[in-house]
């Protein structure tokens, strides 16, 4: 019999909801409770890729917008086959945004639908667990740096807002909303809970594919 396989966790949330910081301390908690577990996050910005995003998000250079939205799911792609090792090998994968990000950022755009931002990402490994981190606009644009990115206004993060509550309606898709407006060890403590749980829920399941009839 095959080996026992890690989770794909995914953190999802506006901009500044904590998923960064989250993200790094689940890898260490999950660590420290014994678990193998490592942390990726998208964009992927170190690859060629990763660099035309950035370059992009840091408004140093214009990409069209379907473009963009392409270039967001290939950096996806290009990591999958590193994933799927890692997931094999027994090792939980906690990720900072996936298509989720994807979907709920570009569709906030004019004339984009959810429909054809879903596709170019349709196939990619499913997450076993969806982190939707939960914090007002206002809320968010209280904290640290925003307004850097090109996608860090409050008029913009309100559509994205609206968009992820679309998605979540998805009942296919194992959501689960965390108040992301906790302290920071409380809402560790929430999502390593609940990262324990399906970490074990899976561990002898084949990896799914998301937005797939399987
Ligand atoms: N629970 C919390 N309470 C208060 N401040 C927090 C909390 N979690 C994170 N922060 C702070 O909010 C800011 C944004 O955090 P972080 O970078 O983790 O968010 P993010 O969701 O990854 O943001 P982005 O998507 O914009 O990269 C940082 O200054 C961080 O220290
Ligand atoms: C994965 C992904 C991200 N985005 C947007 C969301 C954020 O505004 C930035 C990434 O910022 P971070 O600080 O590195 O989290 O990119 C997107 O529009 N589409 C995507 O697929």
């Amino acid at each position: 019999m095959a080996g026992r396989r890690g989770a794909l966790i995914v953190l999802e949330g506006a901009d500044r909801a904590g998923k960064s910081t989250q993200a790094r301390r689940l890898v260490e908690r999950l660590r420290q409770r014994g678990h193998r577990a490592d942390g990726m996050r998208f964009p992927e910005r170190t690859t060629e890729i990763g660099k035309l995003i950035s370059s992009y998000l840091e408004k140093k250079s214009n990409i069209e917008d379907h473009t963009v939205h392409l270039l967001f799911s290939a950096n996806r792609w290009e990591q999958v086959p590193m994933m799927k090792e890692m997931l094999r090998s027994g090792v939980t994968l906690v990720v900072d945004r996936y298509a989720f990000s994807g979907v709920a950022f570009t569709s906030s755009k004019e004339n984009f639908s959810m429909k054809w931002c879903k596709q170019p990402d349709e196939g990619l490994p499913k997450p076993d667990l969806i982190l939707f981190l939960n914090l007002s606009p206002e809320a968010a644009a209280a904290r640290g740096g925003f307004g850097n990115e090109i996608y860090e206004t409050s008029d913009f993060q309100v559509k994205v807002q609206k968009r992820y509550q679309e998605l979540m309606e998805d009942k296919s898709l194992n959501w689960k909303l965390v108040d992301a407006s906790q302290t920071v060890d409380d809402v560790l403590k929430e999502i390593t809970g609940m990262s324990e749980g399906i970490i074990e829920d899976v561990k002898d399941q084949p990896i799914g594919k998301l937005w797939t009839e399987e």
